[in-house]
């Protein structure tokens, strides 16, 4: 039995809820309070270890705004130096103060000429220790419901595989996608054959079209094919007041998020939800479980590659 086990601590995460405006500095500073008040240790035991933030929680969710609010952004290469980015200045300076993972949600990143939708994921002594890039970008339209084209500003990411490290008495090795991101099952296969993943963290907006019929599901059914954690935050759902305030005086057209940021075990149980308003959700993780359902149901060993593929370019 492990050290961790024995002493019955399972580590914690948790997922960032909150709402987000058309003013950058709002949204910076309502993103740090709530890092610090999910690490207020209200009910006495363990801290959280790890935090996820929502896609986009720096910008409003806008195509006409992600150029504006785009900054650049450190690599994972350059280690600290943060280019002057306000927001991976904050959440590399908090990760550091509270010593927790941050996968830091995601916000415009701008480099030359592109504009990126980018989640940045700074380690317990506020070094950057991962960055991805939306792969799939949002472009759907669905009459009646939605419609949200992505690629009217954004270029989509090139690297496929995002994951980091945070060791076996943490959360294993995690993976990262963007909202969207989660569709493509592909994607998340691989991250478990080529990265044995123990947990997938998600950023996401859904919204009030594919929200009710998606989310969940998409969780679930990404949780039992990689037989690992999923983990997704959302902005909160602006209230009809605030939608009525960005309809009259905003320079955006308002976004309506679905919010429910949820996490889900590799059995593909939801063990942590909520509803559309502001909130931290904040549940145990036992990595153990996603080792278990590997062994327990060899799904990896059992494909048959022989009649298809799941390949990723090097
Ligand atoms: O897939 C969906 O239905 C929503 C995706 C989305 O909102 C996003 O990628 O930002």
């Amino acid at each position: 039995m492990s050290a961790l086990a024995a002493s019955g601590a399972l580590p914690r995460a948790s997922l960032l809820q909150f709402h987000v405006t058309e003013d950058k500095a709002v949204n910076l500073k309502t993103a740090r309070s709530k890092i610090e008040e999910s690490l207020s240790g209200g009910g006495g035991g363990e801290k959280p270890k790890l935090l996820v933030l929502p896609e986009v929680w720096n910008s409003p969710y806008a195509t006409s705004a992600f150029t504006e609010y785009a900054e650049e952004l450190p690599s994972v290469e350059k280690g600290e130096d943060m280019m002057g980015s306000e927001s991976a200045k904050m959440l590399s300076e908090a990760a550091k103060e509270f010593e927790v993972f941050i996968v830091g949600g995601s916000v415009p990143e701008r480099e030359g000429e592109d504009i990126y939708n980018t989640c940045m994921v700074f380690n317990p002594a506020g070094v950057l220790v991962a960055k991805h890039r939306k792969v799939h970008l949002f472009d759907i339209d669905v009459p009646g419901g939605i419609s949200f084209k992505e690629s009217d500003t954004l270029t989509a990411g090139g690297d496929l595989l995002t994951t980091f490290e945070t060791g076996d008495r943490l959360f294993g090795t995690v993976g990262v996608g963007i909202c969207y991101d989660i569709r493509f099952p592909e994607m998340a296969l691989l991250l478990t054959k080529e990265r044995d993943v123990s947990m997938i963290c998600l950023p996401g907006a859904f919204n009030m079209t594919t929200g009710p019929a998606h989310w969940e599901l998409l969780q679930r059914a990404r949780a039992v094919d990689c037989q690992a954690y999923v983990l997704t935050a959302s902005p909160a759902r602006a209230t009809d007041e605030m939608l009525e305030k960005v309809k009259k005086e905003g320079k955006f057209p308002p976004y309506t998020a679905w919010g429910h940021s949820t996490a889900v075990n590799p059995w593909g149980e939801v063990i942590g939800t909520c509803n559309e308003g502001e909130a931290i959700v904040e549940v145990e993780i036992d990595m153990r479980k996603s080792k278990e359902m590997k062994t327990n149901i060899p799904t990896a060993l059992q494909k048959r590659s022989d009649l298809y593929k799941v390949d990723v370019e090097a």
